[in-house]
């Protein structure tokens, strides 16, 4: 797996970062929306400077421009609840994608700390031959995302594979290493310290589909 951090550099992405983790700030959750719809935005933006582009002779009122538009073509899927809002960031980029949808929710059995994946709703269009670009915010232990990512195999061939998660755990980037092909793109806007022993990333942000849609029973 080729992992990308976007967020070594000062710019107005760690602004938004700090937003989306500051408890003064997050639990206005219009704002932690569109803070994580921004996150995307940029994060698309990084995204793009890896696809291929061809030639293309654009026509203006005073004459034409020899440039070059975006040659491949994408397709985003999220896993819900918290990956709509980030999905929405990529998609003002990608305004041309097609769209996907998967849910996929920690199943708690006996004990509150373990949990299955249960991945249900898949609403999926044809990925073959296509970037697929699989986006959630949240990268803990990484089982949700290896779930979906397998389901979405099953489904054909991508040209291409980007991942893009807005925080990430170290054992949720270990667990990606150790069950992904070496081709998938890993796009990571912060790096975090660990899980705690509810496996919830630390010093991470909470939960980001409540503070996103709120508390759900
Ligand atoms: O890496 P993992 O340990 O699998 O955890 C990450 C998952 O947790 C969050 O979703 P959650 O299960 O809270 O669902 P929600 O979006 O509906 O709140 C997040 O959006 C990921 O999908
Ligand atoms: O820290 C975490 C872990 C999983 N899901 C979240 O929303 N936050
Ligand atoms: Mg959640």
């Amino acid at each position: 797996m080729q992992i990308h951090y976007i967020s070594q550099e000062n710019s107005i992405l760690n602004h938004f970062l700090g937003q989306i983790r500051d408890v003064n700030v997050h639990h206005d959750s219009m704002r932690f929306r569109r803070n994580i719809e921004r996150i995307g935005e940029i994060m698309a933006y990084e995204m793009s400077k890896t696809f291929s582009y061809a030639p293309v002779d654009i026509q203006t009122p005073l004459g034409t421009k020899h440039t070059t538009q975006l040659a491949d073509k994408q397709i985003l899927c999220s896993i819900l609840r918290a990956g709509l809002p980030l999905h929405l960031g990529f998609l003002n980029i990608f305004d041309n994608a097609e769209n996907g949808f998967v849910s996929a929710f920690r199943h708690h059995t006996d004990d509150e700390n373990h949990f299955d994946i249960v991945v249900e709703y898949q609403a999926i269009p044809d990925i073959n031959g296509k970037n697929l670009l699989l986006i959630d915010p949240m990268l803990a232990t990484g089982q949700s995302m290896v779930a979906v990512f397998n389901r979405l195999m099953q489904r054909g061939t991508p040209k291409e594979i980007h991942l893009a998660v807005v925080i990430a755990a170290p054992e949720g980037i270990e667990h990606l290493n150790r069950h992904l092909p070496e081709n998938v793109h890993l796009w990571v806007a912060a790096l975090d310290e660990k899980l705690n022993e509810k496996n919830y990333i630390v010093p991470g942000l909470g939960d980001a589909g409540d503070l996103a849609y709120g508390n759900k029973l």
